[in-house]
């Protein structure tokens, strides 16, 4: 049972759970033996005149009344064996998914660079729902099967031993055809999942990407992709199917041989005076009832062999290691050291490959840092290593003196707000989006952020105002306003160090201005990272850091950097020139 619960991924209810299911699945098979029995004795009373007896009435009477009580018996078994397969196994399955999820949340980011969203949403719901399959349909029949079929088998031997040989002289073989099919099963299955698995990808892509494809009519091309993974994928499962197919009613016709095996030893007995006719009728009736369980038996085992894959995939997924730190100090100082900080998004050799190279610099607490440079220098990147969405490969990040990486992230995180270039938002209201900054808001400070940040006017106009739903990732609202309701998220948070990429980018110059004012209410007193291409809007930065190719090669006022006749004033004249251009 140990194994068992390794081998399921169990947690140690779910592994409690399952014995008392397959407990439970036990007797509900052994209670099926009742009605079985009282059904042979029947039989056997209305044998009697057969052989010159009486039916005795009063015996049948009995049987009948020992009926209703084991027709009550099999129905309460049944119930309570329902109650502790199935609903147990979906809690199992319940908490597996919650262990993931939160597993999940607390992964670095350098793990989803790796994965992709397909192979994650398999995980969580796919290889869970096997698990779930198996503990609810296979594992609890499949012991509680081999039980009673091993106590019936024992009760037979006794009975007359050379019969009860034949009857399960073929078990072994079916079951040896199964075992030695595993390898070509395994590949097979592990090749449909593969398929399965490149097919949602194409289908995600193809959704993701329909604007694009549309716009430049790739729709022949596209298909072609989603056509050949989808056909693939059928191809796999047919063959799956159809090699599973041969070998499991291979299995089942070898075992069901025994019954003709059983009646030509029966006869044979009965003709040398070894048994007498009733019981080896009785016999017979014993053999189909238990050959049922045998055959269901030999159907549920291949499920057995694809759950190995999906566990090591749970098992791989889970056993990966979270962000480091649990420390929950208090930060009362908002200064940001960076120490010789050197960072890449992938395993690199040389520093040349890294994105942030070598970088020692300082980030004053309650003031404006602007962070400037071409694109691809690395401005978004250390905002990212800042809120610790990745951790530095080498140096250090100090706040306030303490090093980022011995704090529990969500603590770190809680010292945070953000307004990203990328809003990711939910299908929820437009309230619940807004909420997310701060969930212990009440009402009234929801809708103040959302006034403040602008979002008023454009959600007034919505057919539900507050409460209109945005579709998935809000694909209804235009950039500007969903920058606002990420404004509106941040204001709510109230975090002290406020992180700015790019926060008026998508917006048109009229609400510009507004979202500035919100801004500066946001910032107000607050240490503030800013990313912004258009350099005007960060000539009155306490400190600007300009950045190329991932290191930092000034730093200084906006006064200081012109005068200095570097990058910074380089890049500040070339946009001042193109203010005065025009289409
Ligand atoms: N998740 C990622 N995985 C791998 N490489 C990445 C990832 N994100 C960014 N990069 C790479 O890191 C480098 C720096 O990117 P970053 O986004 O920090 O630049 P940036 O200065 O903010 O650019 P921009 O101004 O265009 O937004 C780029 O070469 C980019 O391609």
């Amino acid at each position: 049972m140990l194994n068992l619960k390794e081998m399921l991924y169990l947690t140690h209810k779910g592994h409690s759970d399952l014995k008392k299911a397959i407990f439970a699945c036990t007797i509900t098979n052994l209670s099926l033996m009742l009605p079985f029995g009282i059904t042979i004795q029947i039989f056997l009373e209305l044998l009697k005149p057969l052989m010159g007896e009486e039916i005795s009435w009063s015996r049948m009477w009995m049987y009948f009344g020992f009926g209703v009580i084991g027709a009550v018996l099999v129905f309460m078994a049944n119930k309570n064996d329902y109650k502790k397969t199935y609903v147990t196994s979906y809690m199992e399955a319940e908490a597996t998914r919650i262990r993931i999820a939160e597993h999940i949340r607390k992964l670095p980011m350098s793990f989803f660079n790796s994965k992709d969203l397909t192979e994650l949403t398999t995980n969580i719901m796919g290889d869970c729902a096997t698990t779930e399959h198996v503990l609810s349909h296979v594992i609890p029949q499949l012991f509680a099967n081999a039980i009673s079929i091993t106590a019936i088998s024992v009760m037979l031997a006794f009975f007359e031993w050379r019969l009860a040989l034949t009857v399960f002289c073929t078990v072994p073989i079916a079951f040896f055809i199964i075992f030695a099919s595993k390898k070509i099963q395994l590949k097979l299955g592990v090749k449909h999942i593969e398929a399965k698995l490149k097919a949602s990808g194409q289908i995600q892509e193809y959704l993701e990407g329909i604007k694009v494809i549309k716009a430049n009519g790739l729709d022949g091309d596209k298909f072609v992709a989603l056509d050949d993974a989808l056909r693939r994928m059928k191809k796999l499962a047919i063959q799956m199917e159809f090699t599973t197919g041969v070998f499991v009613t291979g299995a089942q016709i070898i075992v069901q041989a025994g019954v003709g095996l059983t009646v030509f030893v029966g006869t044979y007995l009965l003709t040398g005076g070894k048994i007498e006719l009733v019981p080896l009728l009785m016999f017979f009736l014993i053999v189909v009832r238990i050959y049922g369980p045998i055959l269901v038996e030999l159907t549920l085992l291949p499920e057995l062999l694809y759950l190995r894959e999906s566990t090591k995939r749970l098992r791989t997924l889970i056993s990966t290691p979270v962000m480091e730190g649990d420390a929950e100090i208090e930060l009362k100082d908002y200064t940001i050291d960076f120490e010789n900080v050197n960072f890449s998004y992938n395993e690199v050799n040389s520093l040349e490959e890294s994105v942030i190279k070598n970088i020692s610099v300082s980030i004053p607490g309650n003031g404006i840092t602007a962070l400037v440079g071409p694109s691809g220098c690395g401005k978004s990147t250390i905002s990212k290593l800042i809120a610790r969405f990745w951790d530095v490969n080498k140096g250090t990040i100090r706040i306030g003196g303490i090093d980022i990486k011995t704090l529990d992230p969500e603590h770190l995180m809680s010292y945070m707000a953000f307004v990203f270039q990328d809003v990711v938002l939910f299908n929820d209201t437009i309230f619940n989006n807004i909420r997310i900054g701060n969930m212990n808001a009440t009402d009234h400070e929801v809708m103040e952020a959302a006034k403040v940040a602008c979002c008023d006017e454009f959600v007034t106009n919505m057919p539900e105002g507050y409460g209109t739903m945005l579709g998935e990732n809000g694909y209804t609202l235009s950039g500007g306003e969903r920058q606002r309701i990420s404004i509106a998220r941040a204001l709510l948070k109230n975090a002290p160090i406020v992180l700015l990429d790019e926060a008026t980018s998508s917006l048109d110059p009229e609400n510009e201005v507004l979202i500035q004012q919100a801004i500066s209410r946001l910032i107000a007193g607050k240490t503030v990272i800013v990313i912004a291409h258009r350099l005007r809007t960060i000539v009155g930065a306490d400190k600007i850091i300009v950045l190329n190719n991932g290191e930092v090669v000034e730093e200084g006022t906006h006064d200081t950097l012109i005068a200095n006749c570097g990058l910074y004033e380089k890049l500040y004249c070339i946009q001042q020139q193109s203010l005065g251009w025009s289409v």
